[in-house]
């Protein structure tokens, strides 16, 4: 197996606008221009930029939703040209994520059985992954019975039923109180550590960053955003935000997130 999972290679976009469709000569700018990164295989990679910069964009485009505009997306070695068993996505917003008709188990085996994976060989697999997000007692409960940390426990068990050997979560947790978000980041370091797949992890929030990259890319500001840093974060898990080389740390993003780098 190639032991960098993720590879871009000066990734641009620039999207196409509707009104300027019809304006021969003017171009909407670069979302994003020249982001080069790799990402080994197992890594807990976070992006952090504020909001508009890009991050989803990026996100979408290692997913396969999205076409670049130019550069290479190489996930584990292959070249992206659309979505992939290999990368699983949770979503923001679990509402519209998740099926509503369907119960939890039922959700968390839709992607096996649309490969026609047989009902025997689901049920342990549904059961493991339901096991990974504490959703066991919940199995059979419908999507307008859960909480809303529930519904992205739903989200991620779903992804992970499918073994993709890629997790790609867009603020996934964005949306939750602060106890439950805290949970739930609690949670998914578990999960990572017991399953080793890599991560990214989109948020515009510099402690949930802090709490749990591995790595830390953090994106200039729009429009044409680039990755002003990647910062390497040697702490274990879980981590203490209030502790001297936390703080240091959300000091030294702050200079980048805020201004693109430390003052001269
Ligand atoms: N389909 C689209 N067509 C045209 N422009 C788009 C489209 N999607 C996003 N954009 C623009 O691209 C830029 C980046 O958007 P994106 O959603 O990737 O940012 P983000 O960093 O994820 O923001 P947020 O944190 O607010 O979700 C924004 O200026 C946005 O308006």
């Amino acid at each position: 197996m190639n032991e960098n999972s993720i590879e871009l290679k000066h990734v641009s976009k620039r999207y196409q606008s509707a009104t300027k469709l019809f304006q021969s000569k003017s171009i909407s700018p670069l979302v994003l221009k020249d982001i080069n990164l790799t990402i080994p295989t197992g890594e807990f990679h976070v992006f952090l930029g504020q909001s508009g910069c890009g991050k989803s964009t990026l996100l979408n485009i290692i997913a396969g939703f999205l076409p670049k505009t130019s550069g290479q997306v190489l996930v584990n070695g292959h070249e992206v040209t659309k979505p992939g068993s290999d990368r699983g996505v949770v979503f923001q917003d679990a509402e519209t994520a998740i099926f509503p008709w369907l119960t939890v188990q039922e959700n968390i085996g839709y992607g096996m059985k649309m490969q026609h994976v047989s009902e025997k060989k689901r049920q342990p697999i549904i059961h493991h992954s339901l096991k990974l997000v504490g959703l066991e007692e919940h199995a059979d409960k419908y999507p307008y019975e859960l909480s809303g940390g529930m519904k992205q426990r739903v989200q991620i068990a779903r992804s992970i039923a499918n073994n993709p050997s890629i997790l790609i979560l867009d603020e996934p947790f964005g949306a939750l109180d602060a106890q439950t978000r805290r949970i739930m980041q609690n949670e998914l370091i578990n999960i990572w550590e017991k399953t080793g797949k890599t991560i990214l992890f989109v948020t515009h929030d510099i402690q949930e960053a802090a709490y749990l990259g591995q790595k830390i890319s953090i994106f200039s500001k729009s429009p044409e955003s680039r990755i002003s840093i990647t910062v390497s974060v040697d702490q274990s898990y879980p981590r203490n935000l209030y502790s001297n080389e936390s703080e240091q740390l959300v000091n030294r993003i702050n200079d980048y997130f805020e201004v693109g780098g430390p003052a001269k």
